[in-house]
């Protein structure tokens, strides 16, 4: 037996003692840490009701509504079709959960995680998909089982796997989706890569073009193309028009699986693309970006990563089994797509720090 057997096993046997769980909850000097870690257990087990009452939130629109001003319970009652009681439950329940708040005249307004959580576009297109993976996440150990795919989630995604990959009304859930929640990783890419010393920029996968038209604000010299398949790209081509960035965006349509991507652009930009596929697609696609670039030419990818410290969760926990329902692909940690980078053939492969690893980590690597 190794030290870190023992030690993790002599550890775990007084950590699961209740003689002294009992102890350091009553002593003075351990009971913070008790309590720290049995709240950090209890939001493990009930995790999946606070989910709910999340859910619950945003489908009646509960926030938006607290946020034009407060309301009492009745008018909470009438504008989101609940009986009394109901609104009461649930903006108590929300209450606890910091996304409102009573204010001394007995009136709810929104409370502080419920205003941050509404400054950030997207969160609540997120929490409004999360039935899917929901239903999936019914029975773990059977998606774990079958190895992933078979349910609602997939179905919502494939026709990317699909022959002809799909037409307008397949692609446009998922398409909306993402540029909804584009703005969270945008920002936190423009504001840690200085996107102007280049000319010409590609972003892969791209979507319906949300990730190009804010660095077209950020770099206004930079040429930019966007990489998707076929009806993806329609949708980009209708979205970058309306956004006014239009002619400054060439799209190409294709598939990235089979088709070589165009060349001639000294950056190019992988964004929430590559946890999407399994190892033998994402080294495919890395290879391909690699042959794309020219020489000193820079690949730029960024997605939230396994194992960021103080992220834990989301990479593997949350991604992990998002991905698993998804039916392809799973989180990398920095040094897994540094790894897989260099074998294509990258150089000088690096970290971008972000101020926000938790949703956006980059690496950058160079031809
Ligand atoms: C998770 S989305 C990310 C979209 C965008 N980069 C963003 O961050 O909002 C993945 C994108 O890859 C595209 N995609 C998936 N498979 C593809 C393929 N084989 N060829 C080209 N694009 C593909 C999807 O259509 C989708 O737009």
């Amino acid at each position: 037996m190794n030290w870190q057997e023992r030690w993790t096993g002599w550890r775990n046997r007084i950590l699961s003692d209740p003689g002294f769980q009992h102890w350091a909850a009553r002593l003075w000097m351990t009971r913070p840490v008790a309590r720290m870690r049995a709240r950090r257990i209890f939001d493990l087990v009930a995790g999946f009701a606070y989910s709910q009452v999340l859910d619950a939130c945003i489908r009646s629109r509960l926030l938006d509504r607290l946020a034009e001003g407060p309301m009492t319970s009745r008018a909470v009652a009438a504008a989101t079709d609940l009986p009394e009681a109901g609104a009461e439950r649930l903006l108590r329940a929300a209450a606890a959960l910091r996304l409102t708040e009573r204010l001394d005249d007995g009136r709810w307004t929104l409370g502080s995680d419920g205003a941050a959580l509404r400054g950030n576009g997207g969160i609540a297109d997120m929490v409004a998909h999360h039935h899917l993976l929901y239903a999936d996440l019914a029975d773990p150990l059977a998606l774990l089982r079958r190895g992933g795919g078979g349910g609602a989630l997939a179905r919502y995604w494939h026709y990317a796997e699909d022959v002809g990959q799909g037409d307008g009304d397949q692609v446009a859930p998922y398409s909306a989706l993402m540029a909804a929640s584009q703005p969270l990783i945008a920002k936190q890419v423009i504001d840690a890569y200085r996107f102007s010393r280049h000319r010409r920029m590609l972003d892969v996968g791209g979507g319906q073009g949300a990730f190009l038209c804010a660095v077209a604000a950020a770099a206004p010299a930079l040429e930019l193309a966007l990489f998707d398949l076929p009806a993806v790209g329609v949708r980009a081509r209708q979205a970058c028009d309306s956004a006014g960035c239009g002619d400054r965006v060439t799209i190409h349509g294709g598939s990235f699986l089979a088709d070589p991507l165009p060349q001639g652009y000294d950056l190019i930009t992988l964004v929430r693309v590559l946890h999407d596929h399994d190892d033998d697609p994402a080294m495919f696609l890395l290879r391909s970006i690699h042959a794309a670039l020219p020489p000193a030419g820079r690949l730029l990818l960024a997605e939230p990563m396994a194992r960021t410290r103080g992220a834990e969760p989301a990479g593997d926990a949350y991604f992990g089994l998002y991905l698993l329902a998804m039916g392809s692909g799973r989180p990398r940690s920095f040094e897994e797509i540094a790894g897989m980078a260099k074998a294509v053939g990258f150089r000088r492969i690096r970290r971008i720090r972000t101020a926000m690893p938790l949703t956006t980590s980059i690496l950058l690597a160079e031809r």
